[in-house]
């Protein structure tokens, strides 16, 4: 009889803390995440969202706690060059240079991946075929998150870090994005989205991060307090 080991996850975050400009943002986070899996950050502004995210991405490091990627802690410098190459990063920053076409816009970042061959196709499914000879400052606020989105395909890493993917997207834009994340995670692909708008991921981890000051009373408040008396 065979004994399997439980398997180790992919990323997992143990009792994970993280300080900004001596303040403390985020406070005991746990999460683990196996290949496939998905975790949906929501909460209120300023709630750490993107903290979170960054952390991840090692832009900062847990003021206490470990992320280990495959048992390994990303904060030591080996471990972390192998780590951040799983990595592929989406936020409203969108690193797109407007002189580029659109097409150059993939294909230069697919040339510093050693790629080849995947920012026209990514570029059609992303619905930015007609486009892909424009130059990208032409482009609306959803195309240029749709050209995001063709980007983290050709790229194609395992890991991938979302914030705040949805916004501008129209309607398809973001069936879109619901399917090629679902097609992500099929091939064994990590998906960690922090947003406020609805997105449809399936068995999806959800991890709402509790705001980080008392909400004042807002006039909504007010009136439904009056209401009851
Ligand atoms: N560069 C920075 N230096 C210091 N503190 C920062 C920095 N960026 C953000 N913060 C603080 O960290 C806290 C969390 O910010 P963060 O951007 O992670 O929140 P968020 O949940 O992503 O918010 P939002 O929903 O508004 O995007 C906020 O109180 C913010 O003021």
């Amino acid at each position: 009889m065979s004994i399997r080991r439980p398997q180790i996850p992919r990323l997992l975050l143990q009792n994970v803390s993280c300080m900004r400009n001596a303040q403390q943002i985020l406070r005991h986070v746990n999460v683990s995440l196996h290949d496939g899996g998905a975790l949906v950050l929501t909460g209120t502004n300023g709630s750490g969202k993107s903290t979170f995210l960054r952390m991840l991405a090692g832009f900062s490091k847990p003021s206490a706690g470990e992320i280990l990627w495959n048992g390994h802690d990303i904060t030591q410098s080996g471990i972390f060059q192998q780590y951040k190459l799983q990595l592929n990063w989406i936020s409203l920053k969108d690193a797109i240079k407007e002189r580029f076409t659109v097409l150059d816009n993939v294909q230069w970042f697919e040339l510093l991946e050693n790629k080849i061959g995947k920012a026209q196709p990514a570029l059609e499914l992303m619905g930015l075929g007609r486009l892909v000879k424009e130059k990208s400052r032409m482009l609306s606020m959803g195309q240029r998150k749709r050209l995001q989105l063709a980007r983290l395909l050709a790229i194609d890493r395992p890991i991938w870090l979302l914030d705040e993917p949805s916004v501008a997207l129209d309607d398809e834009g973001v069936r879109l994005l619901e399917y090629i994340i679902a097609e992500h995670r099929k091939k064994g692909g990590i998906v960690i989205v922090a947003t406020h708008l609805p997105i449809d991921i399936e068995d999806a981890m959800i991890l709402r991060l509790p705001p980080r000051f008392p909400r004042k009373m807002t006039l909504i408040d007010m009136l439904d307090r009056a209401d009851i008396s």
